[in-house]
């Protein structure tokens, strides 16, 4: 799914009303009517609760007054106030207050503290959206922080008030925290950024069909990776055999982290490789052939860590990195494995990314087709400095992947990958069972596969990680988020 920056869905907007076409209020009312419809199913509204309704004087608040009078006409009976933030009112902002008060009257809030919220309520945030110009102060940031008091349950109209829906806010700035967050069309850049997480909620699509022709026309860099959009491993041809499916290398493990490559070369299998070999040291013999009996082990002549390069010719990929350790011999190993390894796909994880990280000049010599596999706090060293947001992490992440050619990885809730070409995938599979040690090897196994099986690096980084955290969900589905381990994300790979 494509994702636009505000301005982008103004004109999808305007678009929209003048290609359909439909007038901008039918459009306002579609938008009411698909929230109305989203609240009486998911049942949060039922007629014991006390509705309360807050509108801005935009076409936020215009939103909250249809969805109003939809209620009323449903049967409810809605509180509804209208803060007077702004010397502007939108038109259909205009239209929808006489329509409400055709059926009953609005209250202007002039106090905040005058709000009977209660627990058993229910607030309808549509104070601002994607209209946002400035941090909320005065009388919007006092009625946000009545809201964030109360505990009643809180429903944000497209966008929590006063988050910024395509750019970074200050760290004091006052924003609602919403319980639930409904959003038209689109998920909003804001929705996908780790520091916003407080002021969405959970966060739900309802369709006001915008124009599909808009979304085809205009370019974006912003791609959410849904179910309809990852890129498929091509069909198993019935005459093919273990070498159509390429032979990959895992280069991983270190005295007490050979954990680290056992997990790393279940996936890899899991992920559909024809032969795989695994390097580890020598303490690792054992384990490997007992644990990954399906895997060759190739031992390093060293007891406890990765020092012998190999020789690569044969091998479709290498994944190289988890549990691998720092030792002195290893970061040599790693320095000779990029000059060896100029024409095979490579995935660098975890500790061969800290050693990136000091040996700086490696990253001017990384393989055309290497994919990295950074958390965040791998990616700070990587980068040698924090950012300020994450919309700076962003730009740092674009930078990073555009200068040195390669596609990046960036996990966290909502993984990103970022290309050579400029295009950011958030995916959107996985969940917080899957903050437990071992996942990311698993990742580094799947990706090293489908590399083995000729996927270009974007391809397979995209349609990697989306499978990882579906599979992730499935174990979580299985066993529940606390008691899942990284084995279980191995276990519920399925292509
Ligand atoms: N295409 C779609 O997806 C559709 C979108 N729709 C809806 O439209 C919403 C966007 O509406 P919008 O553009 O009218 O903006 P909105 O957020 O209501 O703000 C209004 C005004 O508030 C003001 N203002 C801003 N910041 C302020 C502050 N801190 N403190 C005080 N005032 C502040 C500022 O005016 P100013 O005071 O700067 O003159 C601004 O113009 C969108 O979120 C969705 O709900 C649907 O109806 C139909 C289809
Ligand atoms: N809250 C979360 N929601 C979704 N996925 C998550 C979450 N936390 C972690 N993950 C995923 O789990 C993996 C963790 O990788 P990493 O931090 O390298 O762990 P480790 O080094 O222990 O293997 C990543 O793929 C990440 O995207
Ligand atoms: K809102």
């Amino acid at each position: 799914m494509k994702l636009f920056t505000v301005e982008q869905i103004r004109q999808w907007d305007a678009y929209t009303i003048t290609n359909e076409p439909i007038t901008s209020v039918d459009l306002m009312e579609r938008a009411a009517g698909a929230f109305t419809e989203w609240l009486l199913r998911t049942g949060l509204a039922e007629t014991h609760r006390e509705i309360f309704i807050l509108c801005g004087m935009g076409n936020n608040g215009g939103d909250g007054l249809a969805i109003a009078r939809l209620l009323y006409q449903a049967g409810y009976r809605p509180h509804v106030y209208v803060i007077r933030h702004s010397e502007r009112s939108s038109d259909d902002f205009v239209i929808n207050l006489q329509r409400y008060e055709t059926l009953a009257k609005v209250q202007w809030l002039e106090d905040p503290q005058t709000l009977p919220l209660n627990e058993t309520g229910v607030i309808i945030d549509a104070l601002l959206g994607s209209g946002l110009t400035r941090s909320a102060s005065g009388l919007l940031a006092q009625t946000i922080k009545q809201i964030n008091a109360s505990k009643a349950e809180v429903i944000s109209v497209d966008v929590a008030s006063g988050l910024f829906a395509d750019q970074a806010n200050d760290p004091d700035d006052v924003i609602v925290q919403p319980t639930h967050t409904v959003s038209f069309q689109i998920p909003k850049l804001a929705f996908l950024q780790p520091k916003n997480a407080p002021y969405v909620g959970k966060w739900h699509l309802v369709d006001i069909g915008l124009s599909q022709a808009y979304v085809d026309l205009t370019p974006s860099p912003y791609f959410y990776t849904d179910t309809r959009a990852i890129p498929v491993l091509p069909d198993r041809e019935s005459f093919s055999n273990k070498g159509t499916f390429g032979h990959a290398l895992l280069m991983a493990g270190s005295y007490g982290k050979i954990g680290a490559a056992v997990l790393a070369s279940r996936s890899c299998l899991r992920g559909g490789v024809g032969l795989l070999t695994v390097q580890v040291p020598r303490c690792g013999y054992t384990i490997i052939q007992t644990s990954v009996p399906e895997a060759m082990c190739l031992t390093d002549e060293h007891e406890t860590e990765l020092t012998q390069p190999n020789d690569l010719s044969k091998y479709s990929a290498v994944g190289i990195g988890p549990g691998m350790g720092q030792a002195k011999a290893s970061q040599q190993l790693l320095r000779q494995f990029i000059a060896q390894a100029q024409d095979i796909p490579c995935v660098i994880d975890a500790d061969a990314l800290n050693i990136l990280s000091q040996e700086r000049d490696l990253l001017e010599q990384l393989p055309a087709k290497t994919i990295l596999t950074p958390h965040p706090k791998e990616f700070e060293r990587l980068l040698g400095k924090p950012w300020k947001d994450d919309y700076e992490k962003l730009r740092l992440l674009q930078e990073f992947s555009t200068r040195y050619r390669i596609v990046v990885v960036l996990k966290g809730k909502h993984t990103v990958v970022a290309s050579p070409d400029g295009e950011f995938h958030f995916n959107s599979t996985g969940n917080a069972g899957m903050a437990t040690g071992g996942t990311g090897d698993v990742l580094t196994g799947v990706l090293t596969a489908l590399l083995a099986q000729k996927l270009e690096p974007k391809e397979a980084a995209i349609l990697g990680v989306y499978r990882h955290g579906e599979a992730g969900d499935r174990a979580a589905a299985r066993r529940g988020m606390v008691a899942l381990t990284a084995g279980d994300v191995v276990d519920g790979l399925r292509w």
